[in-house]
């Protein structure tokens, strides 16, 4: 099979970039340009022809990567192109009319990179976060994990499992054998310092995943508290429905935001209060499970109508901000109520104090992204593999108390596969390898 696909984004652009992967890929060279292949790795400017006529689509770069050196290792070939509708358009559709061709399914290169073992797991995932990051901290964690921070750190600690597995496998292969006592303490300290390990992994706030995803901030609020208007201020564009009728807003909208380089998800919510509307009921429930999930709770209310008891009242926490909206019509002192908590009086009519709003939202922002330095979790598919891994260390540990080995083997080795599965290593063959490399049997 030989797939290919537009690899440049989409739109009209001054060149497009179309790639080929696969076995047949040296005769798509071939019957498009009419010639001989290029020196492979060099950008050769070529014409290139729909296929079997001598009608020219476009003149453009080719590269020929043969294979294995190649990013999927297999055949590669890409085909720089001017980068309009019409010239991919034709380019695909004679590429398409080569025996075996077809269009590759998404993420289908970084895939088959994975499957022939040119890149791991965690490599290929950061790769896709590195394509879809939008702000800086998020460019930078996808660039250490795709030079293998994590990687190395969890192929670490597998390693040391790996080691004290090979231990506890001979003693199941050879029980009339007694492990010496050194081995036995040196299993102990190893599984422990693991389990130490994986737990200061996981103790990381979900920073790697808030960056990743976007810290979530829900604004959420009485109706007609303005809810809607700071979320257009805070986006620079009218991206929610403002009015002056109460229950604007049903369903949650969001606007992805860029603050100080923080990947910030923002969500409007429907106005909170008593409503009969099956509809607005619906909305209301959604708003109050936004704000249960967020990062930050932006509570807004009207200076002119302080309705700020029940349901808001009990979401004021410390991952939420007390917005009092509409200065601009205070005439009086705001009412002791409200000054008792600690708040942002803003108008949003005005853009009065929306800055002293950001600076605080920002300040909240820096405190939970603290340790952004060790993160090595980015995803809820590591964190369950390293929850998993550490449950069955932990009854491995139980176990080898009792001298269980056969159970504890188990344990330790699904323990290890755990490990194994976040980095897409998983091997059995290993396991061979390190009992035959590191402990003398017989001896
Ligand atoms: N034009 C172009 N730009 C690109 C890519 C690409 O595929 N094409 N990339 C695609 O993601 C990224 C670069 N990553 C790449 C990774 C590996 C290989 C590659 O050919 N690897 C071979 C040879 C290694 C070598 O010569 O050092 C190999 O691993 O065997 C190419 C690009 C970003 N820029
Ligand atoms: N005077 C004044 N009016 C404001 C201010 N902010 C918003 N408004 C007005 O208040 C009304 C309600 O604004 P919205 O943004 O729709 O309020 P909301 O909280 O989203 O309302 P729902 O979606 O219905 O819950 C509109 O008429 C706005 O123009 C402000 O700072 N000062
Ligand atoms: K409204
Ligand atoms: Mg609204």
């Amino acid at each position: 099979m030989t797939i290919y696909a537009l690899s440049t984004g989409p739109g009209i652009s001054g060149i497009a970039i179309v790639r080929v992967s696969g076995e047949n890929t040296k005769k798509v060279i071939k019957l498009l340009t009419n010639t001989a292949l290029p020196v492979p790795r060099v950008a050769t400017l070529r014409k290139i022809y729909k296929i079997n006529t001598s009608e020219l689509i476009d003149e453009g770069i080719i590269l020929w990567f043969p294979g294995p050196e190649s990013y999927t290792g297999e055949d590669m070939a890409e085909f720089h192109i001017h980068g309009s509708k019409a010239v991919i358009d034709a380019l695909h559709r004679s590429i398409s009319k080569i025996e075996d061709c077809r269009l590759a399914n998404p993420g289908e290169f970084t895939k088959l990179a994975f499957q022939n073992g040119k890149i791991n797991l965690l490599k290929a995932e950061s790769i896709a976060d590195l394509i879809s990051a939008e702000t800086e901290i998020q460019r930078q964690q996808a660039i250490k994990i795709m030079n293998g921070k994590s990687a190395d750190k969890f192929n670490s600690l597998r390693e040391k499992l790996l080691k004290i597995l090979s231990h506890v496998e001979a003693k199941i292969d050879f029980p009339d054998e007694e492990l010496p006592k050194d081995i036995l303490k040196n299993i102990k300290k190893i599984s422990s310092e693991v389990i130490l390990n994986i737990k200061k992994i996981l103790d990381d706030q979900k920073v790697g995943e808030r960056i990743r995803e976007g810290f979530k901030i829900a604004i959420i609020g009485p109706t007609n508290a303005g809810k809607s208007s700071l979320l257009n201020q805070l986006s620079n564009r009218d991206a929610a429905i403002v009015s002056e009728i109460a229950g604007t807003t049903r369903d949650v909208i969001e606007t992805h935001l860029n603050i100080d380089g923080y990947p910030v998800v923002v969500s409007d919510t429907a106005g909170i209060r008593d409503s009969k509307n099956e509809i607005e009921k619906k909305g209301i429930k959604l708003a109050l499970d936004k704000a249960e999930n967020a990062d930050l709770k932006l509570i807004v209310i009207d200076v002119k109508s302080i309705d700020f008891k029940g349901v808001l009242k009990e979401l004021m926490d410390e991952n939420a901000i007390l917005v009092v909206n509409k200065s601009d019509l205070l005439k009086e002192d705001l009412s002791p109520e409200i000054k008792n908590f600690e708040h942002v009086l803003i108008s949003v009519k005005n853009n009065h104090n929306v800055e002293d709003l950001i600076f605080k939202i920002k300040n909240k922002l820096k405190n939970k992204f603290i340790t952004s330095e060790d993160i090595l979790i980015t995803r809820e598919r590591h964190r369950q593999h390293l929850e998993q891994s550490l449950d069955y260390l932990k009854n491995f540990e139980e176990k080898n108390e009792a001298e269980d080995f056969d159970k504890a083997a188990e344990d330790l080795r699904l323990a290890t596969r755990h490990l194994g599965m976040i980095v897409g290593k998983i091997d059995v063959e290993e396991i061979l390898g390190s009992i035959f490399n590191d402990f003398c049997i017989g001896k």
